[in-house]
């Protein structure tokens, strides 16, 4: 199958600033990926190059057989049939929900039209406000409003700008899983860019990690949260910490956390057959994988604060070389601060220093 869009070894540059370097994904017909990564990592910048807002340093980009950029090619940004929702959803104020959504339309007969329109509230749920004004309508229901807008032309791709930045936490959840099935409904392949995992977990297929200005890894959400491909994308897709470590040979580990066992988990990405004894290693400590209580392997942690979460509790432990690491633990722990408490890491995940 020929991919949708395919990115490759895409430069971007503002001036003498390289933003981004060696960038290359594919995205496949009707797959809706995430990028994600820290504030400033280029994300919107990657997106703009997509659109056409933006040239290519180096590389380039294709859609279907066509390239859009690169290779002496720039095709303006009304030409690529690429839909694109921005973080501030841009509705036009003077103009109803309605005509909002028709406003890519208007090369279409007029029956077509609103067939088109009423067709695209339904799939929203919007139909009851086709004639209110933006500023009438909730964050929630103007993005939607942004979302059809956009969907209306039938656009091969929808680029999505922090969309669901505006919300609040529990709306930005909801309103993603009812993108992802929109999207599926129109069958229309997205690109999605957010700095909330649980976001891009709950909209992505694939999710791209970008950081230091690299596309650090693309793959599906479950492969990215058990194999990340380095400690900046451990960081970036899960709860946990980041600790120094020294391999001591046949799968055993030393960490401020003690001797640890290299798991499945971690050798499946990183094969610890390979390390020389005495190397050094970067060890991630997944909040899930501290496990309290008496063991060979556990050393002694104490308590500094705890914060009640509800089902959990966000603890601050202190390690016995000094260092401090943040645990989310479930409630049945009943541990106060002060107190010494004997904690284990199971299953690290570990990475070349
Ligand atoms: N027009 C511009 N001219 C010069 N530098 C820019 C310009 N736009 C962005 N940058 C810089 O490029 C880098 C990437 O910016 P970009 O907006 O792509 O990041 P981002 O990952 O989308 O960040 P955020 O999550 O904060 O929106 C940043 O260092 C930013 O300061």
């Amino acid at each position: 199958m020929q991919p949708l869009l395919k990115v490759t070894d895409a430069e971007c540059r503002y001036g003498d600033k390289l933003i981004l370097e060696s960038v290359s994904f594919v995205l496949q017909p009707g797959e809706i990926a995430c990028l994600l990564g820290p504030s400033g990592c280029g994300k919107t910048t990657l997106l703009h190059a997509i659109a056409g807002f933006q040239p290519l340093a180096g590389g380039s980009i294709s859609l279907g057989p066509s390239i859009l950029s690169g290779s002496g090619q720039m095709v303006p940004p009304e030409q690529r049939q690429i839909g694109v929702v921005f973080q501030d959803y841009a509705l036009f104020p003077h103009l109803s929900v309605a005509q909002n959504v028709a406003f890519g339309l208007r090369s279409l007969p007029r029956g077509e039209r609103d067939g088109r329109v009423s067709e695209l509230l339904a799939l929203v749920q919007l139909t009851p406000y086709a004639s209110q004004y933006p500023h009438q309508l909730s964050g929630g229901q103007q993005q939607r409003v942004a979302l059809a807008r956009a969907l209306a032309p039938k656009p091969r791709l929808l680029l999505m700008d922090e969309p669901f930045s505006n919300l609040d936490t529990e709306l930005r959840r909801s309103l993603a899983a009812e993108v992802r099935h929109i999207l599926r409904e129109e069958g229309i392949a997205a690109l999605i860019v957010t700095h909330d995992r649980s976001e891009a977990f709950v909209a992505g297929d694939k999710l791209g990690v970008l950081a230091h200005g690299q596309l650090q890894q693309w793959d599906t959400p479950q492969n990215l949260y058990r194999a990340p491909a380095n400690g900046a994308v451990a960081r970036i897709v899960a709860d946990g910490n980041l600790l120094r470590g020294k391999y001591l040979g046949d799968g055993w580990v030393e960490t401020a956390l003690g001797r640890v066992q290299v798991g499945e988990r971690g050798a499946a990405h990183d094969g610890h057959q390979n390390l020389q004894v005495g190397s050094a290693l970067e060890v991630f400590a997944r909040s899930e994988d501290l496990l309290p209580g008496e063991h060979d392997c556990a050393v002694s942690v104490q308590v500094v604060t705890k914060s009640f979460l509800g089902n959990s509790a966000l603890y601050c432990l202190r390690l016995p070389n000094g260092r401090t690491i943040d645990a989310t633990l479930s409630s049945e722990y009943r541990f106060e601060p002060g107190s010494e408490i004997p904690m284990r890491l199971d299953r690290p995940l570990i990475f070349p220093a």
